[in-house]
């Protein structure tokens, strides 16, 4: 079976009927992503059911939080937590290990509830710990949570949709997904002139880590490139009123390669700042990431080694972050 292609466009996903129970409308949908998880690694989703003011909303508050002067930002550095929330400066990340560093600022955290009242039952898993936040912009953290929770929402609709496109019980993901080890970061690429040395970009080459990531881009700004099985970079331009969804490294290890994880990098040529926010959406930390069966066969061995969410995960976090 293939995985990954020549392809040259990256498919739009209409999400509209996501919520239909009409299996033709379904099979419909489930073939589309299964195509575009199979083929191409990535994929456009409209009509997601996101407003477009939270968007706007976070956007004002991510220029307001990377705006603040150094030493604030540093007074929550992520090598201050044992988890790798907060802060991370300029050259602090190296996702390609052939680069120098990825030029850009980020800001991470995990699940927290909206208010602070609310509680929900949660296992604490070995990436689990608390959030940090700038005591300078209390509205931030609401911004940033709210958009968090209506994005791992939308995740949560697309983890039957990946099942079944499987040939697995829609609920198939559901038991191993309860606490949704799901990490945002908000990212911040200044922009880069001149003659661009390969080593120094955005963000490195590089395939993300869970299961799939849903990513937003600044409306405007060309940045993002995905590789194709040709090793051609083709432009992933934001286009207006989509989210970017990838697969990432988990669900391609779980499916024994039968999705295809693509290797993508961003570089900021633009002459102007550019934001973007990714959610990577993990299983469960203590779920043991073991070949699907379906996906295992004489032709197709299991390639990889079983291990559990977590501990992959971190040791990911590690050889990226050096800490
Ligand atoms: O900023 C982007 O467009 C891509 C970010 C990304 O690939 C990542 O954070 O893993
Ligand atoms: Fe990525």
């Amino acid at each position: 079976m293939a995985n990954g292609s020549p392809f040259k466009v990256i498919p739009i996903i209409d999400l509209s009927d996501i919520a239909s129970t009409d299996p033709v409308v379904r099979q419909k949908l489930v073939g589309e992503i299964k195509h575009a998880c199979m083929e191409v690694g990535f994929f456009y989703v409209k009509n997601h059911g996101i407003p477009s003011e939270v968007f706007e909303h976070t956007l004002a508050m991510m220029r307001k939080f990377f705006d603040l002067p150094v030493e604030q930002k540093l007074g929550i550095e992520n090598t201050k937590t044992p988890n790798f929330k907060g802060y991370s400066p300029i050259l602090s990340g190296n996702n390609d290990p052939n680069g120098a560093g990825d030029l850009q600022e980020g800001f991470e955290f995990g699940f927290e509830p909206l208010e602070a009242h609310q509680s929900e039952a949660r296992e604490e898993g070995i990436m689990a710990g608390a959030n940090i936040w700038p005591t300078q912009l209390p509205e931030f953290r609401q911004a940033a949570l709210d958009y968090y929770h209506k994005a791992l929402n939308l995740g949560r609709l697309l983890f039957p949709l990946f099942a079944l496109a499987l040939d697995l019980p829609e609920d198939f993901f559901a038991d191993k997904t309860k606490d949704s080890a799901a990490l945002m970061r908000l990212l911040y690429y200044p922009p880069q002139f001149g003659e661009v040395d390969d080593r120094v970009i955005g963000i490195g080459a590089h395939t993300d880590w869970e299961c799939f990531t849903i990513l937003w881009q600044q409306p405007g700004i060309q940045a993002l490139q995905v590789l194709n099985s040709s090793k051609e970079w083709i432009d992933a331009p934001p286009i207006e009123g989509t989210l970017v969804i990838n697969l990432g490294d988990e669900l391609a290890r779980w499916t024994n390669d039968v999705f295809t994880s693509t290797v993508h990098r961003a570089i900021n040529r633009s002459g102007v700042r550019r934001y973007s926010i990714p959610l990577f959406f993990g299983t469960d930390y203590d779920v043991r990431l073991e070949p699907i069966p379906s996906c295992v066969s004489p032709e197709r061995p299991a390639k990889y080694e079983g291990i559990t969410a977590g501990e992959y995960i971190k040791g990911r976090l590690s050889a990226t972050y050096g800490h």
